[in-house]
C-alpha cells in the first residue's frame, strides 16, 4: 500500500498545512491529529532518501506519528548550521528555523532521539507550527508531565548523576517536562521520602535513577504508601492489595539492571527516557514475602535461595568492586558448590496461563498477560486460595490444590518476570509473564558441579537450562518455602497434595536456626528469614514502558495508536 492510500483512508481533518523549506528542498508539510507529514515535493534540488519512520519508500511522501513526536523548538542557530549540514543558503531564504525531534527505534530495542529542522519564511509562521505541535503534544493525556526523580549516586560503576544530567535531563526539557529531582543521601531515602513526605497528587510519575535496588526501594514507597492510604493491611499474606496510581519509569544505571532489561528490552538509559517521555504504560506482578504473617519485603524479579543468595550475601561485601562483584561472588559460590535441604508447597496457575516451557514470549500487549489480569478478575486470589484449602480432597495437582516437594537444591529460584539482563539475555525463566499474576518456580537439585555448570551456562545461550533431570519448574500464584529443621513439614506430608495442612504447617514455621540455611535474594536484597510465604499481586504497579517489542518498526503497537485515535482503518 502506499502512504498517500494510508493518508486517504485514515482521513484526518487537517491542523495546520505550510510549505516549508526541508533540507534542500520545499515541502508541503500538513499536522493532524495523528501525523505530522505528508510531505510532497515541490521543487527537489537533489533526491534523497527518507531518514526517519515511514510506512512507504515511496520518496514523496513521510511522515511521523504525533505520538512517537518528542516536542518542537525554535531552532537555535548553532543547531541549524551544524545539524543542517550547514546549508547557510536555507538560513537566507528561509531564515527561521524549527526543530521537531522525535524517537527513532534502532538495533537492539534501542530507541534514539532525532532531530528534523524545517524552515519557514517568517517567524509568525515559525510560532505558529512550534505551537500548534506543542500543543497536540499536551493533549496527549498518557504523557507526563511532572515527575519526581530520585538519582542513588552510588548505584553501578557510580554514574547515576551523570547520567541523568547528560543523557536524561535534556530529553525531558525538549519533551518540557518538568521535574523535582532528589539525589538520595542514603539507603531508604527514596522509599521513606514516597512513604510519608511527597505529595503524591503532585506529580504524574516516579522516576528511578539506579539499579534493581533502586526500583524496589520506589516500589515499596509507593505500594506501602498506596495501601496505607487506603487502610489495607499488609501483613495479611491472602490480602488483596490495591494498586498504585503513579507510574514508575527507569533510568537504568546499576549493576544488573534486570527489570529494565527485561521490560523494554534493553539497559539504555536515553531508551528509557523516550519510553517515559512517550507516556508507555506496562502493567507489573508484585509478589509480596511474609515471614509467620509479617509482612518482609516486595519482590519483582527474582526471589533467590541457595546459589542466587550466597551470590549476593557474598557480594554485598564487596560493594566496592562495582558491577563485577557478582562475577567474583558468582564464582566463588559455584566452586563451594553447596546445596540446602528444605520443603517447597506451591499453588500451581491457572493451565491458560501457560507454562515455563511453552515458548511464549512476553511480549508488548501480551495475551497472556491479558489472560492473566482476566483470572485475577473472576476468581480473586483469595478465592483460588480458600477453594484450594476446601477441597483439599482431590487427587489432581491442577488449579486450587497445593503440591508439595521435598529435597536437597542447589538453588530454589522464583522469576516473577523473564530476568533478562545483560549477563542473560533470554533471562532466568525466558517465557515468564510480566503481568500475568504469575512466578516461575524453578527448583534445581542437588547435581555435581559439571552439570550445575551446564546450567548456569544455558543462560548465557539458546539451549533450554530447564532440560535437565534436577531442574523443574513450575508457574505459580503462590508458594511457601521452609528450610530442613525448621520442623514444619513431616515426612508423612511428602505424598500430600492437599493443601490445608501443609499450608498451616508452613505458616507455623519455627524462625532460622542458622544451620545449614542459606538467605533469600530478594531483587539484590538479603531477607531476615529463610521460612517464607510468597503471594503474586497481578499487576499492582504500572512502568513507563511497554514490554519487548516484536520487533518491527511499525506494529501491532503503532496500529493500536491510530486505531485509538478512532481512525477508520479498512484493512
Ligand atoms: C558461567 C556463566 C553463568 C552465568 C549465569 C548468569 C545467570 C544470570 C541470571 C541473572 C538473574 C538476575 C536477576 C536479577 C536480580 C537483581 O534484581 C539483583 C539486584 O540487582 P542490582 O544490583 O542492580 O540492584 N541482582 C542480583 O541479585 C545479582 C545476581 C547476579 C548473578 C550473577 C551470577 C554470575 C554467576 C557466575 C558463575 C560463574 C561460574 C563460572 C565457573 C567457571
Ligand atoms: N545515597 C545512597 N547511599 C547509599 N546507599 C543507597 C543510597 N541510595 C540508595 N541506596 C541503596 O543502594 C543499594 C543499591 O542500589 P542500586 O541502585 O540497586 O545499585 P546496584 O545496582 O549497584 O546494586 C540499594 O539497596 C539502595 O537502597
Ligand atoms: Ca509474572
Amino acid at each position: 500500500m502506499l502512504i498517500s492510500e494510508f493518508f486517504i483512508m485514515v482521513n484526518q481533518p487537517t491542523l495546520l498545512s505550510s510549505q516549508l523549506f526541508y533540507e534542500n528542498r520545499v515541502v508541503e508539510v500538513t499536522l493532524n491529529r495523528v501525523m505530522l507529514g505528508l510531505w510532497k515535493e515541490i521543487e527537489t534540488r537533489r533526491k534523497r532518501s527518507a531518514s526517519f519512520n515511514c510506512i512507504s519508500k515511496d520518496a514523496d511522501h513521510h511522515f511521523l506519528l504525533v505520538s512517537e513526536i518528542v516536542g518542537a523548538r525554535e531552532t537555535e542557530e548553532e543547531d541549524q548550521t551544524n545539524k543542517d549540514g550547514g546549508r547557510k543558503h536555507n538560513v537566507l531564504l528561509y531564515p527561521y528555523a524549527f526543530t521537531v525531534s522525535y524517537t527513532e527505534r534502532t538495533k537492539h530495542h534501542c530507541w534514539r532521539c532525532k532531530d528534523i529542522i524545517f524552515h519557514c519564511l517568517d517567524k509568525a509562521q515559525r510560532q505558529q507550527w512550534v505551537q500548534t505541535i506543542n500543543n497536540q503534544l499536551s493533549l496527549l493525556s498518557i504523557r507526563p508531565k511532572r515527575l519526581l526523580v530520585y538519582i542513588n549516586p552510588y548505584s553501578g560503576k557510580q554514574r547515576g548523576k551523570w547520567i541523568y544530567e547528560q543523557r536524561v535531563a535534556p530529553l525531558f526539557s525538549r519533551a518540557s517536562i518538568s521535574t523535582d529531582v532528589i539525589v538520595t543521601e542514603s539507603a531508604n531515602h527514596a522509599r521513606d521520602h514516597l512513604k510519608t513526605e511527597v505529595d503524591l497528587k503532585q506529580c504524574d510519575g516516579v522516576v528511578c535513577v539506579g539499579g534493581d535496588g533502586m526500583f524496589s526501594e520506589v516500589v515499596h514507597g509507593l505500594v506501602s504508601r498506596t495501601q496505607s492510604d487506603s487502610r489495607v493491611d499488609q501483613n495479611q499474606p491472602n490480602q488483596d492489595l490495591v494498586p498504585c496510581a503513579l507510574r514508575i519509569g527507569i533510568i537504568p544505571a546499576g549493576s544488573t539492571d534486570c527489570i529494565c532489561y527485561s521490560t523494554t528490552g534493553t539497559n539504555d538509559p536515553v531508551t528509557s527516557a523516550l519510553h517515559i517521555i512517550m507516556g508507555d504504560s506496562q502493567p507489573m506482578d508484585v509478589c509480596s514475602v511474609h515471614h509467620n504473617n509479617t509482612f518482609l519485603r516486595y519482590s519483582v524479579s527474582l526471589l533467590g535461595y541457595g546459589f542466587y543468595g550466597d551470590v549476593l550475601t557474598d557480594s554485598e561485601r564487596k560493594r566496592w568492586m562495582g558491577p563485577s562483584r557478582y562475577d567474583f561472588s558468582g564464582l566463588k559460590t559455584f566452586l563451594t558448590h553447596q546445596y540446602y535441604e528444605g520443603t517447597v508447597a506451591f499453588l500451581p496457575a491457572k493451565d491458560n496461563l501457560g507454562n515455563p516451557r511453552d515458548k511464549i514470549k512476553c511480549r508488548t500487549r501480551c495475551h497472556i498477560c491479558e489472560q492473566g489480569a482476566n483470572n485475577g478478575q473472576l476468581l480473586s486470589g483469595d478465592h483460588v486460595y480458600k477453594m484450594a484449602e476446601e477441597n483439599s480432597d482431590e487427587e489432581t495437582s491442577g488449579d486450587g490444590v497445593w503440591r508439595v516437594i521435598r529435597g536437597k537444591f542447589l538453588a530454589i529460584n522464583a522469576a516473577c518476570m523473564s530476568c533478562a539482563c545483560p549477563r542473560s539475555p533470554r533471562g532466568l525463566s525466558p517465557y515468564a509473564h510480566l503481568a500475568d499474576g504469575t512466578t516461575d518456580l524453578i527448583l534445581v537439585r542437588k547435581a555435581s558441579r559439571l552439570d550445575f555448570l551446564r546450567h548456569l551456562i544455558r543462560h548465557t545461550n539458546k539451549d533450554d537450562q530447564f532440560d535437565m533431570s534436577f531442574v523443574e519448574v513450575h508457574r505459580v500464584r503462590r508458594f511457601r518455602f521452609a528450610p530442613k529443621h525448621s520442623n514444619v513439614i513431616s515426612e508423612v506430608d511428602l505424598s500430600e497434595t492437599s493443601g490445608k495442612k501443609i499450608c498451616n504447617q508452613v505458616c507455623t514455621a519455627h524462625p532460622n536456626n542458622d544451620t545449614g540455611h542459606s538467605n533469600w535474594n530478594c531483587d539484590g536484597e538479603i531477607l531476615p528469614h529463610a521460612d517464607i510465604q510468597v503471594s503474586v499481586h497481578c499487576q499492582l504497579i504500572r512502568l513507563f514502558a511497554r514490554g519487548v517489542e516484536r520487533g518491527t518498526t511499525f506494529d501491532t503497537y503503532t496500529w493500536s495508536v491510530i486505531e485509538g485515535s478512532n481512525l477508520s482503518w479498512q484493512a
